[in-house]
């Protein structure tokens, strides 16, 4: 949500993971198609906090329409658009909640100020530029075929993945009911001369897969984009650069054949429905596996990675179940082409991200967590070598709902819009997940989020580190920043700087009365006991001596040090007399554990340079007042002369 923005991405400003704005601000040229007025006027506490972004959506916003906002990966749309400089949402539907408004299904969204949802059939379209379909597969199809066509569609549903009309049926167990708008074919040609080189043909069927990393270019000319699906995205984005054809040359650091890949995704990606097996006793407190041999992202994967090798590949691909609401995790087993080490690999998969935003590729021997890319649209990820020679264990972690699904969709909107995939820093930070989400109330019963999940969310080790005694600064300072943001308005106006100034102010007066007031009576009651000593081993006689060369030495120090810094006369707090003081009381206060001589001679001699101290401060403190009066007195006579 709104408030998570400066979090982040500043705030996630930033914290280790984010990359430099502007690599990604550079990335397409920006092409600002059509430009609308949004009427809408938000009044939420992030609308005051975000108020530049919504002056600049006013006049620049491109009208929106989310079809399916009230499923999981719909609302993560409306939230991350809340921070988009150029969306504005126009158009929201819904099919059992159509008719209510986007608060009453997801409290978080309160703040934004949006359409009520209403059914498919009765949206109209032309108050909308681009359409995020976060629809379930099948019905979408139709749906999307029925759209006008001056609309950019986004399509997150499985329905416009696969290329082969006869795979979609095999696996999704229905015949399509809108070839003509398929992933339009890939052909290969063999070109004589060098190796194979790929032409994208673009005939009647026309979607592009989303896949934004491997296929920006098609994604930023493209009306209708598939979105990959999570698993998919988790699985393509690591092993792409270890396959591609760059070049017309392989890159061959991996076999093709025994590739293993054991996945674990949060129960969100099942979608909101209600499901007997998704029920939380199902899944509490255990794990377990599904869709074993036939889940139906088995030919998405192998598709986008024989796009890419220009080979076939088959996976044995396997999904698990995880008790967490969100997060994803993909560990790929590989082998490794004959003569390839670990490091090649590492560093294939460092070149190939080093200017992307959303991937990264994490320090050596760190292990990716979800909880690290929870409610952010990042993908982490790290190679490893297995204990077995050759082969490799990559592992990647993505949030299912965001870099899976509506974050990816967002990057490519942006892209076939020609804007920056990142358009400005708070985009994509990770505020506010759909799940778990926690509320503050007012005492006038108005609600506010509470604002983000953490970029890192509970990441406090360091760099990545699964030592969770080391904290880094860096994001202990990045939490506190969050936290700072997500406090109500009350909280952040109050006047915290005066309010410190203030209580410093108190506890030096405070300090101050003290030394004054008690200082005197503690020399006097020293004095005299060390006085008691001496009359007890009859020395009295030797008191005036030590006395009195410490009267002198306390004059020669100050004299000296206003002869070495001549403004110590006019300062306000006369520091030299405090660092005298403080020389005469550390050589009085050892007193009792002086030897013979020390103990008759040295509390005298440190008695006779406090005492001139004190009165040294006396005169000055006198002065000080005097020169307080004239100007009070002039001001007087003045007055009277004026009045006269
Ligand atoms: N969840 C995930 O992690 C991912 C999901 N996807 C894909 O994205 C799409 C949306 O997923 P998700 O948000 O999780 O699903 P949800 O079940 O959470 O939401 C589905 C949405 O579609 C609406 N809807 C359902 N049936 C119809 C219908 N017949 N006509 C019109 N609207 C309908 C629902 O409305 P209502 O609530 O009113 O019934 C709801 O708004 C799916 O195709 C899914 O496979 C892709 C990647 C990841
Ligand atoms: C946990 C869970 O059930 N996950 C979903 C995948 C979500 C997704 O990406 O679905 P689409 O391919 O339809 O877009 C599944 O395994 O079917």
């Amino acid at each position: 949500m709104g408030s998570a923005a400066a979090f982040a991405s500043t705030f996630v400003d930033r914290a280790y993971f984010l990359k430099e704005d502007s690599r990604v601000l550079k990335t397409p040229k920006v092409k600002i198609g059509r430009l609308y007025v949004q009427n809408s006027v938000a009044s939420s506490p992030q609308s005051l906090q975000f108020a530049e972004t919504k002056a600049q959506k006013s006049q620049n916003t491109v009208r929106i329409g989310v079809l399916g906002a009230s499923g999981y990966t719909g609302s993560e749309i409306v939230r991350l658009l809340a921070n988009h400089p150029y969306f504005g949402i126009t158009l929201m539907t819904a099919d059992r909640k159509a008719g209510q408004s986007i608060a009453s299904v997801f409290p978080h969204l309160v703040t934004q100020n949006l359409p009520n949802m209403v059914a498919v059939k009765d949206a109209d379209f032309s108050n909308v530029d681009a359409v995020f379909c976060c629809l379930p597969h099948g019905t979408t199809q139709e749906i999307i075929k029925g759209l006008p066509r001056h609309l950019k569609i986004v399509d997150l549903s499985a329905d416009f993945r696969l290329r082969d009309i006869s795979e979609y049926e095999e696996w999704y167990g229905q015949p399509h009911r809108a070839p003509e708008l398929q992933v339009a074919p890939l052909f290969s040609v063999r070109d004589t001369a060098q190796a194979s080189v790929f032409i994208r043909i673009f005939i009647q069927k026309e979607a592009v897969y989303g896949l934004t990393e491997i296929l920006r270019e098609e994604i930023q000319k493209a009306r209708l984009v598939a979105n990959p699906g999570c698993y998919p995205t988790s699985i393509q984005i690591p092993i792409v650069p270890l396959i591609k054809v760059v070049s017309a040359a392989p890159a061959n650091l991996i076999k093709f054949t025994n590739i293993i890949i054991d996945a674990k995704s949060g129960v969100s990606g099942a979608g909101r429905g209600a499901k007997e097996a998704n029920l939380y006793p199902e899944i509490a407190e255990g794990i377990h596996s599904y869709g074993i041999t036939r889940h139906r992202h088995v030919p998405e994967i192998e598709q986008g990675l024989k796009d890419a090798a220009n080979a076939e590949i088959t996976v044995s691909f396997t999904p698990h179940l995880m008790p967490m609401s969100r997060g994803m995790q993909s560990t790929i087993y590989v082998e490794m082409a004959s003569g390839v080490t670990i490091e090649d690999l590492y560093q294939q998969l460092r070149n190939s991200y080093a200017d992307e935003e959303f991937v990264y590729v994490l320090e050596k021997g760190i292990a990716p967590h979800t909880r690290n890319v929870r409610g952010s649209n990042y993908c982490f990820m790290n190679v490893f070598q297995d204990r077995i020679p050759g082969r490799a264990i990559i592992i990647s972690v993505i949030d299912n709902l965001v870099k899976g699904a509506s974050g990816q969709a967002l990057q490519n909107l942006n892209l076939m819009m020609g804007f920056p995939e990142k358009p400005n820093a708070s985009l994509f930070s990770a505020t506010n997940p759909v799940i778990h989400k926690q509320h503050f109330s007012y005492p006038n019963g108005k609600h506010w989020s509470k604002g983000r999940n953490v970029l890192c969310a509970v990441n406090m080790t360091a760099n990545q580190s699964d030592d969770s005694r080391k904290i880094n600064l860096d994001h202990v300072l990045d939490r506190a920043r969050e936290l700072w943001d997500s406090c109500p308005p009350p909280v952040k106006i109050f006047p915290w700087n005066q309010a410190l100034e203030n209580f410093v102010q108190l506890i030096i007066d405070l300090i101050l009365a003290v030394v004054k007031y008690l200082c005197v009576p503690l020399f006097g009651v020293t004095s005299l006991s060390e006085m008691s000593y001496c009359a007890h081993e009859r020395k009295m006689l030797f008191i005036p001596f030590p006395f009195i060369i410490g009267i002198a030495l306390a004059g020669a120090l100050h004299n000296t040090a206003l002869e070495v810094s001549p403004f110590l006369k006019d300062v306000e707090v006369p520091w030299h007399l405090i660092a005298i003081a403080i020389f005469f009381t550390l050589l009085k206060l050892p007193g009792p554990y002086y030897p013979y001589w020390g103990r008759v001679l040295v509390p005298h001699l440190a008695n006779g340079g406090l005492i001139r101290t004190l009165w040294i401060a006396f005169k000055r403190y006198r002065k000080g007042q005097k020169l307080s009066l004239v100007p009070k007195k002039q001001s007087a006579v003045n007055g009277s002369n004026h009045l006269e």
